[in-house]
Parts: C-alpha cells; sequence; structure tokens
C-alpha cells in the first residue's frame, strides 16, 4: 500500500534536465485545492474536502474529461456533485439497523470529510522522469474525522487515495487499512461523473452477462442481454461481479472512455435523467444530464472485510481515447 513515510515530499523540487510536472497548492480551508500540470498542458485538480477530483483536462489540457454541476458547493459545505466524489465506507443509503455504517449518511463521510494532502510522489516509477505523469497522494485517518462521523463510525482506519495524471489518462486507486483492534467491514466506490457531448449518442459496453440490480426498478435484479447499455431515461443499476476488467464509454460508435477497475468488481451506471436533475438543488444546468454519465467502479455488492493490520487496495484507470 501507499506508505504514509515516504511521504510529504519536496513539492516541485528541481530535478535533473527534464521538465517536471507543476504541482501548486491554493485556496484556503475546505476551499483548499491541489493542481497538477504536466508540462505538456494536461491537468488535474482535486479538493481536500472529499480528496475530489474536480478537474481532469487531457489533449494538452484542451479536452475536460469531467462533468461538474454549475452550482457544485467548492466551499466544503456539502458532496461535490460531479468530478469523482469519494464513497467509503457505506455505498448508497446504510442498512437500517444491525450494521456498524447504520448511522451515517448516504455514501458515507469520505466524500464530506477533509483530507490531508500527503504530497507528490517522488519515487522513480511514480513521477515518470520525462515528466509524463505524476502521482497525488491524499490522506484520510479516523483521527481526521468531523466528531459526528467518528461518533457514527468508531472504528480505526486509513485510507490513502492516489491520484495519477499521465498524458492520456487518470488513475484513481484507494488503499484501505484497519489501525485498530477490531475488524470492520466496508463498501467503496468511485462516483466518476464523465462528461460526454450527448447523452442520446452514448453507448456502454464491456457488461454483456453480468448481472445488475436496478435501482429503478424497485431493486429487482437482471442480466445485462444487450451488448450495449443505451439511456433514454433515469438509469441507476449497480452491476456486480463483473468477469471483464474494462467498461467503455462510446461516443456515435466511437470509443470515448475505458474505465479499468483494479481489485474491484462491480460498476454503478447512473444518470438521473429530466426530473431527478431537477429535484436536485446542486445539480445545474437541469439539462446538465445530457452532458453527463456516472460510470461508478467500486466494491458494494456485500462488505470488504479487514481484520487489525490489514489493507485492501483497488481503484480506476480512466483512459481518454480522443
Ligand atoms: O445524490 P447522491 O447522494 O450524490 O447520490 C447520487 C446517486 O449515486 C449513485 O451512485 C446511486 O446509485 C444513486 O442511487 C444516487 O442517486
Amino acid at each position: 500500500m501507499a506508505n504514509r513515510a515516504n511521504r510529504p515530499s519536496a513539492l516541485n523540487a528541481p530535478s535533473a534536465a527534464a521538465p517536471e510536472a507543476q504541482v501548486d497548492i491554493s485556496g484556503t480551508g475546505a476551499s483548499s485545492k491541489v493542481t497538477a500540470t504536466l508540462p505538456s498542458g494536461e491537468s488535474v485538480e482535486v479538493l481536500l474536502y472529499g480528496a475530489t477530483v474536480t478537474s481532469w483536462k487531457s489533449s494538452g489540457g484542451k479536452t475536460e474529461n469531467l462533468w461538474l454541476s454549475e452550482k457544485a458547493a467548492l466551499d466544503g459545505s456539502k458532496a461535490v456533485r460531479g468530478g469523482i466524489p469519494v464513497v467509503f465506507p457505506v455505498f448508497g443509503p446504510p442498512p437500517k439497523s444491525g450494521h456498524a455504517t447504520s448511522s451515517l449518511p448516504q455514501h458515507g463521510f469520505a466524500r464530506t470529510s477533509r483530507w490531508e494532502f500527503l504530497g507528490k510522489s517522488t519515487s522513480e516509477d511514480a513521477v515518470d522522469a520525462s515528466g509524463s505523469s505524476v502521482k497525488l497522494d491524499f490522506g484520510l485517518y479516523s483521527s481526521g474525522l468531523s466528531e459526528e462521523a467518528r461518533t457514527a463510525w468508531p472504528l480505526d482506519f486509513g485510507l490513502v487515495y492516489s491520484v495519477t495524471l499521465s498524458k492520456d489518462s487518470l488513475s484513481t486507486v484507494m488503499s484501505v487499512r484497519n489501525e485498530g483492534e477490531t475488524s470492520f467491514e466496508f463498501q467503496m466506490l468511485l462516483h466518476t461523473y464523465l462528461k460526454i457531448k450527448d447523452i442520446s449518442k452514448v453507448s456502454i459496453t464491456g457488461l454483456l452477462g453480468v448481472e445488475y440490480v436496478d435501482k429503478v426498478l424497485n431493486a429487482s435484479t437482471h442480466k445485462q442481454s444487450d451488448a450495449a447499455v443505451t439511456i433514454t431515461g433515469e438509469v441507476d443499476r449497480v452491476y456486480s461481479s463483473i468477469p471483464q476488467d474494462t467498461t467503455s464509454v462510446l461516443e456515435d460508435g466511437k470509443p470515448r472512455f475505458d474505465v479499468v477497475r483494479d481489485n474491484l468488481s462491480d460498476t454503478v451506471v447512473w444518470n438521473p435523467w429530466t426530473e431527478k436533475a431537477k429535484a436536485m438543488g446542486d445539480f445545474s444546468p437541469d439539462t446538465g444530464f445530457k452532458e453527463m454519465v456516472c460510470v461508478e467502479v467500486g466494491s458494494v455488492n456485500g462488505w470488504q472485510k479487514l481484520d487489525k493490520g490489514e489493507v485492501f487496495e483497488g481503484g480506476q484507470t480512466i483512459k481518454s481515447l480522443l
């Protein structure tokens, strides 16, 4: 797992001849964010609140790949509507009672907690000497939780979330460590809002034959029988135990994104469509649902269990294929 001991490193430390990625910290308090830019112009922006990736630009900085609501709260007052909110330790509404997560809000506390920036990694495999990739690490520990979250989930854990920007891809990987005496169970998910041009031209592949729970149809279970998922109304599906690693998003039949899962077997496909979009106060514009689709990788079918000292690591690499 990513190790706290070898960070933080010096920001923008001078290196040999090759140009390095630029890493800047800006803003104050809950609005603090870390921005990394490669010498070739690609960039990523991460709000410390929730360690939420709010922007990822590829093609030399010309193409924004993530959808962010015009009314997303970026001041730490609520979870960000857009980008990549981190869901932990429970996905969706928690079990009503009888589970350690039962007193938590929907999607847990990671997306509404202030994370620590641990630094940019300087190890050779993490930061390409040519400046073509840079890895940023963020940490959240039980000691850093609000009193409310700590009371609701009084377990000792450490999360390290690594965001690696490369020329045409972004990797976001979470490491969960049990730092207490007691075992705990959790779910995690990376709630990625992909920016697309026109939802009517989007198809999603890589899910054929996979079972899913349809939250729009009373949580009934179905099997994906079409090779491509198209979206013509509200969609909220939890695909589980997916054998293939890659879920692809195509626009107009052309590959737009590949979302590659790493040690995570589930994927949620979500689009709120007209009514739900309108009903969300922080979803803007109302027609924004035409320009986004959430493809959310995670471990949300059942629970991951960690005993004392154990670590779980899982994440995604998203490739922008323009
Ligand atoms: O409004 P929230 O809490 O950010 O959740 C947004 C959506 O997140 C998705 O992951 C869920 O499957 C949906 O059911 C939910 O509506």
